[in-house]
């Protein structure tokens, strides 16, 4: 039996940088891994579709202006996008993080971890031996997210790919049915169009349904003129293989494919942790207070507070960034009560990852690409907030029909009706990426808008649409 001050149950973006607090803390932190450290995202998420998206991005940035797309005399190659993705996803090689772990003093331990008792973590590795480790302080839960398989008759036979094959092939199907019109669906269209795969994207509830529909408008209209087919409105009632994919509809209608990709959500990694062990059900997703302390059916910390839960497997942000500011937070705060230093879980306090309620930012790296932090016009709906609703016209920014020929985007901003800050932020547009975070620094401070007047964007910048967007609302 080993005896650490804090374990944690997962060594993805968000276990990792738990870990780092509280080592940094003056605690001692162990980690448990049952596949890679650096989880999802360093492998099958985040950086290997960005690395299959970038080469197609700086194509099309050089098509939009006549000078550089003359110097372009051929097609995007796949073997050199796919070279180029592996080096990014490390080769699926873990020893550089392996190694990080080591300097900064976390103790890794392989296998797959179960909470088994009070502050009490079993490990069980790939040849079934054990170990059990004791927690003088805190268990961190950070055990992610996986893919899941809709249960659409045949689908699993046909032997779908999910996210993870998608984005780790070597391979550019000739036909490429995508069922899932969120995230994950428009980005890997986006990324196998580009690359030469016929794309169809089964998108039953609708395209990117979280953001707002004219930024959504924009990526559909992108796509299809790309030759990308986006059926919306119905979903798949059968799906086989025999060489070729078979789909069929409700409708009759049915398709051939080569490959299928499943991305039609994720469900917790919480289904085999010991939850039962807590009084929690297996399989669920784990419902956290604001200092992110795991809480029962009653609403009340779990035990005496001693279960924590961060990243993906909490819910309130399935985005890595997020889920390290929840790490930062909750690295922090096991310290404080473990220490008996002040803890502030005052909103916006220290301890008090607020910015998850009010202000996340998310791109979507599509061609166009869409950036959004806070509310959308939905959501302030729902919140039963009032909001003003603001709209520009990127194309008639100077800075933005320099950037590209034929520049289309649009912006907006939602300004709180009673307390005249921003409330919500999105761009659609080529680049908009980094227009974001002025937005975000904008909401989480609550700039005052006659403030934020004095902000002024350099000339000729795509920026410069926040100049338009304030006169637009009368400043
Ligand atoms: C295709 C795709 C693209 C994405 N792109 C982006 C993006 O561009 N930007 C962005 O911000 N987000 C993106 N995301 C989301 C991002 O990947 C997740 O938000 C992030 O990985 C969550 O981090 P995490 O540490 O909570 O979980 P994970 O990264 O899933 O890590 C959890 C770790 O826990 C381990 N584990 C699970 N159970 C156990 C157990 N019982 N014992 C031991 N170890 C265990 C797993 O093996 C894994 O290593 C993308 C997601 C997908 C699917
Ligand atoms: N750039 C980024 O930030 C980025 C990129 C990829 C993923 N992510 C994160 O990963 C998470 C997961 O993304 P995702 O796209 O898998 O999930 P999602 O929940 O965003 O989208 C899944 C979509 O599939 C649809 N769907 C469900 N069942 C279906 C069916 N049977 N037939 C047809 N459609 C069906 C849903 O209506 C939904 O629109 C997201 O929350 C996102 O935040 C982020």
């Amino acid at each position: 039996m080993s005896e650490y001050d804090v374990i944690v149950i997962g060594a993805g973006p968000v276990g990792e940088n738990v870990a780092d607090r509280v080592v940094r803390g003056g605690l001692t932190a162990a980690i448990v891994e049952s596949e890679l450290v650096g989880g999802e995202c360093s492998y099958w998420a985040c950086m290997p579709t960005k690395a299959l998206l970038r080469d197609a991005a700086a194509l099309r940035a050089a098509r939009r202006l006549p000078g550089a797309a003359a110097a372009i005399t051929g097609g995007l190659d796949p073997a050199a996008v796919f070279a180029r993705r592996d080096r990014f996803a490390s080769n699926w090689q873990d020893d550089g993080q392996v190694g990080w772990l080591d300097q900064v003093g976390i103790s890794l331990v392989r296998g797959h971890g179960r909470i088994t008792g009070r502050k009490t973590v079993t490990v069980t590795a790939g040849d079934g031996a054990t170990v059990e480790l004791t927690a003088r302080h805190a268990v961190v839960v950070a055990t992610g997210t996986s893919a899941i398989v809709p249960a659409i008759p045949g689908l699993a036979d046909a032997e779908p790919w999910t996210s993870r094959e998608a984005v780790s092939t070597s391979r550019v199907p000739d036909r490429l049915v995508i069922v899932g019109g969120g995230v994950v669906g428009m980005e890997m269209a986006t990324a196998f169009s580009a690359l030469g795969s016929t794309v169809t994207v089964v998108a039953r509830d609708g395209v990117l349904p979280n953001v707002e529909p004219y930024a959504a408008d924009h990526v559909v209209a992108s796509l299809r003129q790309d030759g990308v087919e986006v059926l919306v409105g119905d979903g798949p009632s059968a799906v086989s293989r025999d060489g070729v994919v078979h789909v069929s509809f409700t409708d009759g209608r049915s398709l051939e494919a080569d490959e299928i990709l499943v991305a039609t959500g994720r469900r917790p990694n919480s289904d085999d942790i010991g939850l039962d062990q807590v009084g929690l059900t297996p399989g669920d997703w784990l419902t956290v207070d604001d200092t992110l302390r795991v809480l029962g059916a009653d609403g009340r910390p779990v035990d005496d507070g001693w279960l924590y839960a961060a990243g993906d497997v909490n819910h309130r942000a399935l985005l890595t960034h997020q889920g390290k500011y929840q790490a930062r937070a909750v690295g922090d705060v096991v310290v404080a009560r473990a220490t008996g230093a002040p803890v502030d879980d005052r909103p916006w306090g220290r301890h008090t990852p607020t910015a998850d309620h009010r202000a996340v930012p998310q791109v979507i790296f599509t061609d166009p690409e869409i950036a959004s932090v806070g509310h959308t016009v939905a959501s302030a709906e729902r919140a039963g907030l009032r909001v003003r609703v603001i709209e520009y016209d990127l194309a008639a920014v100077a800075g933005a029909s320099l950037h590209a020929d034929g520049y289309a985007g649009r912006a907006s901003m939602l300004i709180d009706e009673e307390g005249d800050r921003i409330v919500g932020f999105t761009a659609v547009g080529p680049d908009v990426a980094e227009l974001l975070h002025a937005a975000t620094i904008a909401i989480t401070a609550e700039v005052p808008l006659e403030r934020l007047w004095h902000a002024v964007p350099a000339y000729p910048t795509v920026s410069e649409v926040w100049l338009r967007l304030l006169e637009t609302a009368g400043l």
